[in-house]
């Protein structure tokens, strides 16, 4: 058994009961009900139309996609009826890791019954398992489709802010407006992961710090829990150091990221960017290696000159791809420290989780009291000892976990229907930043 799987073996929970489908009524509960057939639907959708354009002689492909169908609707089928959770059937690298969680932690249990953080996770495990049991569909991507279309509908949104940015780019030396820049380059990465920059982008051609503060300013209206300041003020300070980004989604989110990578070298504060990515396809849209480049190919008609300056960052190794398995295990990142990927994490100076999910996993998807802190919230990560670099969530809120409001915050939230789920309100939400960063 591997180191990791040893330390695995001193049980981490949550340090309150997990969100669960088992509780009616709960966004979870909806989600494992409703929202995740859908998802599973649309896979069989996107492999049965594959198998129709695979020419007839290739009889052991069409049959192959058609025993990935029988399993997908055979997980359907088990989710919608509680069935327990059997384990992972494949020989991939992690098929170990995952059996050895599932019967750690929730062994003999049915979909609603364990944490929704685990049940959703092992849903896409599971998708993977589908194919990786055939020997003719082992890399197919079912969510590629959905991801191209996702993209292509925000082009026009990323070429206008593209404009906006590239005024940015000009000014990155300049010290009275690098503060400002950040803000809204954060804002737009932010922002990014509700799939909608288009109330940012500026229409009007106002003098370019000026427009900066008035994005920014709109930009911030549905932060919940906002550190914004904390974070510009550490970063403006750094030079030539490493920014990680934990990424979420390919496509439209990742150009946002992209956007606030280049600038952050332009700028001088980072030499150096690591991108963690997905190795394998994980809800929906999240980046694997081939997006990332996907993406890079669909925003080349659209924004030529900075894609080729991204490849040119890519060919220097100023950026840099990095793919982990843990990414797509189901532990919560309260067990980051036992993997090898915290050694890796822990050498930059800054790393930035970007979406619902990362902030699901910081926070260990439990019901927390939303006037926790965040650092306390994120266990081991935000305690000292831990000696993790500072770090923030971008997040657009879409499940119902959230910490770090104020008391009157959470009675003005109160007010607001399904503020937790609907992705309008987000959090900027950081830790470990030291006393000097603080504004
Ligand atoms: O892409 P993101 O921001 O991680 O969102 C994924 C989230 O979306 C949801 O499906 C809710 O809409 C959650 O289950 C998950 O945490």
């Amino acid at each position: 058994m591997t180191d990791h799987l040893l330390q695995q073996k001193a049980q981490i929970h949550a340090p309150r009961p997990p969100l669960a489908g088992k509780h009616h009524g709960t966004f979870a509960f909806y989600t494992i009900r409703d929202r995740l057939p859908v998802i599973l639907t649309k896979v069989i959708d996107d492999v049965y139309r594959t198998i129709v354009g695979i020419p007839d002689d290739e009889s052991v492909r069409i049959a192959e996609g058609k025993a990935v169908i029988e399993r997908i609707a055979a997980l359907r089928y088990a989710m919608q009826r509680d069935k327990r959770i059997p384990p992972i059937e494949d020989s991939m690298p992690d098929t170990a890791v995952w059996n050895d969680f599932l019967d750690t932690y929730w062994k003999g249990q049915g979909h609603f019954q364990v944490a929704w953080l685990f049940q959703e996770c092992y849903m896409y495990r599971k998708i993977r398992e589908a194919f990786a049991l055939t020997t003719t569909w082992t890399a197919y991507d079912p969510f590629l489709r959905e991801k191209q279309a996702s993209l292509a509908k925000g082009l026009d949104v990323l070429g206008a802010l593209s404009h906006h940015v590239a005024k940015l780019h000009e000014r990155a030396h300049d010290p009275s407006t690098r503060t400002v820049a950040l803000a809204e380059l954060l804002i737009y990465s932010l922002w990014g992961n509700a799939v909608d920059l288009s109330l940012l982008v500026a229409a009007d051609n106002v003098e370019v710090a000026a427009l900066g503060a008035k994005l920014v300013k709109k930009g911030t209206e549905g932060v919940v829990a906002n550190d914004l300041d904390v974070v510009v003020a550490h970063l403006a300070g750094l030079h030539g150091k490493r920014v990680d980004l934990v990424l979420d989604n390919a496509g439209f989110e990742l150009a946002a990221d992209l956007f606030l990578a280049d600038w952050l070298i332009a700028s001088g504060i980072a030499s150096s960017i690591v991108f963690h990515v997905k190795s394998i396809p994980w809800f929906v849209s999240d980046t694997t290696t081939a997006d990332f480049h996907a993406t890079l190919a669909d925003l080349t008609p659209i924004i030529p000159m900075f894609v080729a300056r991204w490849q040119s960052h890519l060919a220097s190794g100023a950026w840099r791809i990095h793919e982990d398995p843990f990414w797509t295990y189901p532990h919560a990142y309260y067990h980051l420290p036992s993997f090898p990927i915290f050694d890796t994490l822990k050498q930059a100076d800054l790393v930035v989780f970007k979406g619902d999910l990362n902030y699901r996993k910081l926070v260990f998807d439990c019901s927390w009291d939303p006037t926790t802190s965040f650092a306390e919230a994120i266990g081991p990560l935000g305690q000292k000892e831990t000696k993790f670099p500072p770090l923030v969530s971008l997040r657009t809120c879409k499940s119902d976990v959230c910490v770090g409001l104020t008391p009157a915050k959470v009675e003005e939230m109160a007010k607001v229907k399904d503020w937790m789920v609907s992705g309008h309100y987000a959090v900027i939400s950081g830790a470990n930043f030291p006393a000097a960063s603080r504004v």
